[in-house]
């Protein structure tokens, strides 16, 4: 099983919302990391056949993604996936299936056993007005699994989740990852940070980086720091920003700094170990409110 980008590029007007983008993609998890605007959700609705690429293709076992065979093993969860608050869980699940044309005997079975795998099968019967946002992302999992996908499309799905429905997020996703192709787009990197095997790093439309978490952090590998300085000394060097600062904490008296730089900021600034956070912020330092 593999999808297939090669040279895909989407322009809207003069903007390059995505650039010359080559992937390959087999099962596991796959987080698209990028901060707001750097063409996330444009190549994720390219990938599920909704958007053209303006050059390049996309393929799935060599098949064109605008196929009906691909669509029927598609799952997708969009950013602005519409729920109908007065249905509950169920017969929400149950209609969508008749949509996709599932027999009524296949629906019912699936919606139950889906309910349980997302851990909604005790709300069941509850109507989706009630349910927080954890659990409505959890019920668009459940309802981009309806037809049993063997690529999965989740598009900012922990937006709006707390720290205890991130963690049930991410366990559902690992589980789901074991046989099939996952993506899933966010900028929050502790969110892809524990269940992705491949992360791609995207900025402005193009991709800068892919590879295993272990492997991308390697790039900053000796070049994190953490050093404690007087606030006047700490403040001279954020403003002349010779170097990307990652954290500014309030230690007592002094100020302690997290920098990325290829050699040793300060006499006793002591080399640190990288985390994806430092990578993230490192090349989105423009985007993100240090
Ligand atoms: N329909 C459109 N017409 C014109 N420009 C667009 C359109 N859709 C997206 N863009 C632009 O293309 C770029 C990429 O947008 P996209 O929504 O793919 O980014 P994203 O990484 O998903 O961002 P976010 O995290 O905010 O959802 C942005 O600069 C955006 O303004």
């Amino acid at each position: 099983m593999e999808l297939i980008l090669d040279k895909v590029s989407r322009q809207y007007g003069t903007k390059m919302a995505c650039s010359n983008i080559c992937l390959r993609l087999t099962p596991g998890v796959y987080g698209l990391l990028g901060a707001n605007g750097a063409g996330k959700t444009t190549l994720m609705r390219m990938i599920c056949g909704v958007l053209k690429p303006t050059s390049g293709t996309i393929t799935f076992n060599q098949a064109d993604v605008h196929s009906e065979a691909y669509r029927d093993r598609l799952g997708y969860l969009p950013q602005d996936f519409g729920y109908y608050p007065e249905f509950t869980a169920q017969n929400f699940l149950l209609y969508l299936a008749s949509l996709k044309g599932l027999s009524r005997t296949t629906a019912k079975k699936k919606t139950l056993e889906l309910l349980s795998v997302v851990s909604l099968e005790k709300e069941a019967k509850r109507k989706i007005k009630t349910f927080s946002g954890g659990m409505k992302q959890r019920l668009g999992i459940a309802q981009a699994m309806l037809n049993n996908p063997s690529i999965l499309v989740l598009d900012e799905p922990t937006a709006g989740l707390d720290p205890k429905e991130r963690v049930r997020f991410r366990n559902l996703i690992s589980r789901l990852g074991r046989e099939r192709i996952v993506l899933l787009s966010t900028h929050i990197v502790s969110d892809v940070e524990y269940i992705a095997d491949t992360i791609f790093l995207m900025k402005d439309g193009k991709l800068l980086h892919q590879g295993s978490p272990q492997k991308i952090l390697q790039l900053l590998e000796g070049k994190v720091w953490e050093c404690l300085l007087p606030p006047a000394y700490a403040e001279k060097l954020c403003t002349e920003k010779s170097f990307p600062i990652v954290n500014i904490r309030q230690e007592e008296e002094n100020v302690l700094l997290r920098l990325v730089s290829s050699q040793k900021p300060s006499e006793d600034a002591m080399a640190v170990t990288a985390t994806l956070e430092d990578l993230y912020l490192y090349y989105f330092s423009e985007e993100a409110s240090l």
